[in-house]
């Protein structure tokens, strides 16, 4: 349309492009100072993220498992995120009828098998591998699967950058694949990169082996609040439920002091499962509840993934897992990817905190959303450098826990 020639600022140029040809970046893509990485400087972390071993997790009968819940609880307490290596001595497999979790499972005893899978090392690789393959790619290559529908319109999967609202957004120093990969009927295929070749049969693999951890994750916070195990994971198989792949991949940078590889945010996810490069650093994330605002480097921990809880199992449990807010800095020597897995519910699904977790003593802290709506807030929210969960928060007489500062 000639109103989108007109708006050229809506279609920014692929990053990686950009980045290979300026020594400055252009002014777009620098923070307003307040939020400059080099200015609210990152701090190590306090203590190591606790990394949970699942397969004990599962096993919360004997002491082994009462201690790793609890190692469990205080990570996602303290940070709202937690690693696991080599996950998996098995699988957990969970019965469903019709995408629903059977009577047995129900009344909680959910059926356990054992099936000899871990995520090797030399498969977290391969996954890496995939990743780096894709963005390595000719841009001619990549733009066959681009986000722009006829070259203009932003649609939410595909490669490119992510949503322009604004002619003063200020952009991320990323470009990202966006796939919806379970359930089946929800790919788009031709979407899917066919190069490099094992592209497609590695991400398989990867969902679902992802899968079987975010089921075990999901059964011990149910757990953990009281509610039958099945609970969540139930949810993750009704309708229309959705795990969203995002391929991040962060050029270097000239200036990483001006300019973020992905502005601050939180998952709209339930939970969210991310394999983060394992050479270069870039995450960082905020303490839930810590008013002053300070950024922590997430450390890499080779072959480790990071399980992080997201906004929707914040509004579920009522407040008792909070998402943390998290973003990415860029490097200067070395670019950088990671990938993270999005688990979501339904999209019509409402989304308020359970009923079983609201009584007297903890009221409502959350209104009702549902994913589809949510999202919708999220990504015009991102943009803006503001925070989705403001809008799902009852205010209480305590001053809010948000510690960011906004640009309006
Ligand atoms: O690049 C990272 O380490 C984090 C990516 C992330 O937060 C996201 O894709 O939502
Ligand atoms: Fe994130």
């Amino acid at each position: 349309m000639a109103e989108d020639q007109a708006q050229p600022w809506k279609i920014p140029p692929i990053v990686q492009e950009l980045a290979a040809g300026v020594q400055e970046p252009p002014s777009r893509y620098v923070a307003h100072e307040q939020d400059r990485p080099a200015v609210a400087a990152a701090a190590a972390m306090p203590e190591p993220i606790p990394i949970v071993d699942l397969s004990r997790l599962s096993a919360a009968d004997d002491d082994g498992g009462a201690n790793e819940v609890a190692k469990l609880q205080s990570a996602l307490q303290n940070w709202g995120l937690f690693l696991v290596i080599k996950p998996l001595s098995f699988l957990v497999v969970f019965r469903y009828h019709d995408g629903v979790i059977d009577d047995q499972a129900q009344f909680g005893s959910v059926s356990v098998q054992a099936v000899g899978h871990g995520m090797e090392p030399e498969f977290l690789a391969e996954m890496m591998e995939a990743t780096r393959g894709f963005f390595n790619l000719p841009l001619e290559e990549k733009q066959r699967y681009s986000n722009l529908v006829d070259g203009k319109e932003f649609s939410f999967e595909g490669y490119g950058n992510d949503m322009v609202v604004s002619e003063d957004q200020i952009l991320d120093w990323c470009d990202r694949l966006y796939l919806i990969v379970e359930p089946e009927s929800r790919i788009v295929h031709s979407l899917w990169p066919a190069r490099p070749p094992a592209f497609s049969d590695v991400m398989r693999e990867y969902t679902a082996r992802c899968r079987a951890i975010a089921d075990v994750v999901l059964a011990s916070l149910a757990r953990q609040l009281g509610l039958h195990e099945g609970c969540f994971v139930g949810m993750m198989n009704e309708g229309l439920a959705m795990t969203h792949a995002r391929f991040n991949y962060y050029p270097r940078c000239p200036r990483p002091d001006l300019v973020l590889g992905l502005k601050p945010h939180s998952d709209a996810s339930v939970i969210t499962v991310v394999l983060i490069d394992d050479a270069v650093s870039g995450l960082q994330v905020q303490k839930p509840n810590d008013g002053a605002g300070v950024w922590y480097d997430v450390p890499i921990v080779p072959n480790a993934l990071l399980i992080n809880v997201g906004d929707a199992i914040e509004i579920m449990s009522n407040g008792f897992f909070m998402s943390p807010v998290h973003r990415a800095v860029t490097n200067a020597e070395r670019d950088r990817v990671s990938l993270a897995m999005f688990y979501t519910l339904d999209p019509e699904k409402e989304i308020e905190p359970l009923p079983e977790l609201v009584d007297e003593k903890r009221p409502r802290r959350y209104g009702k959303t549902t994913t589809k709506d949510y999202l919708a807030v999220l990504f015009e929210r991102f943009a803006r450098g503001g925070r989705a969960m403001d809008t799902v928060k009852i205010s209480t007489a305590q001053p809010d826990s948000g510690t960011r500062s906004e640009d309006g």
